[in-house]
């Protein structure tokens, strides 16, 4: 029988399968190889959030085997998925979760442009409308940071905390994104590796053509507040 009530339980199922099927978003868009990378969704509500288990191949993932977690990073005792062991990022995820409210998904991967970057330690300058519209300007470094505690988790919300981007490049690492959900992170996850393979080759052309920051600002806010279907149902059908 389950720890939580009826209502949290079909909430917790619900990040479930959501987290497990956005995996498959990683291989699609060609983010990741191997068991490389990660998805977490927040439960609504809850102090839990909802993370793959680590090392597993990506076919091998399934609803059930995703691994419910309280905030600081330790699996639910009981809960299914929670005999292995969770991403080896789940104390970034962990953090993050903790110190950004707002933060409902959060995603990692060592997608090839954009770990490029982060490799030079180079933030993605924004000359491109795209870019403009999702990250509203550029896309920040932050600080190299071991595995195995909280330092990854630290480093991405003092770059993010206050900044429109929702992606950061952690130095000599990846790609880390957060989004309102897991869906929402995944695609800045896909975004973040478009416009860092189309400003790295525009570069090799020549220089690249300002863009103003007032320009900047109106596609942003444009993009945000008034592009493609009010009311969420276009989107949210589209998962
Ligand atoms: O960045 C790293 C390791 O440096 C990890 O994020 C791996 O890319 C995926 O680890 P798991 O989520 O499978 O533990």
């Amino acid at each position: 029988m389950s720890q939580f009530s009826s209502a949290v339980q079909e909430t917790i199922d619900r990040i479930r399968a959501d987290v497990s099927r956005l995996h498959s978003e990683l291989t699609r868009y060609e983010l990741v190889v191997w068991t490389g990378g990660n998805v977490s969704g927040r439960v609504p509500g809850e102090e839990l959030f909802v993370i793959k288990p680590s090392g597993v191949s990506y076919d091998e993932l399934a609803p059930d085997n995703m691994i419910l977690c309280t905030l600081d990073g330790r699996a639910v005792p009981g809960s299914p998925g929670s005999d292995r062991s969770p991403s080896s990022d789940t104390a970034a995820h962990a953090y993050v979760y903790e110190h950004m409210a707002h933060v409902g998904g959060v995603v990692h991967t060592h997608s090839t442009y954009a770990t490029a970057w982060a490799a030079r330690g180079e933030e993605i300058p924004c000359h491109i409308t795209g870019m403009a519209d999702e990250f509203g300007g550029p896309i920040p470094v932050g600080p190299f940071a071991i595995i195995g505690d909280d330092s990854i988790g630290r480093g991405i919300v003092a770059t993010l905390d206050g900044h429109r981007s929702k992606a950061v490049l952690m130095q000599n690492h990846g790609v880390f994104t957060i989004g309102k959900d897991a869906k929402d992170a995944v695609k800045a996850a896909v975004m973040c590796e478009d416009v860092a393979r189309t400003t790295h080759i525009a570069r090799q052309g020549g220089d690249l053509i300002p863009l103003p920051q007032d320009k900047i600002d109106a596609l942003f806010d444009r993009y945000q507040n008034v592009y493609g279907q009010r009311g969420g149902a276009a989107e949210g059908e589209s998962k």
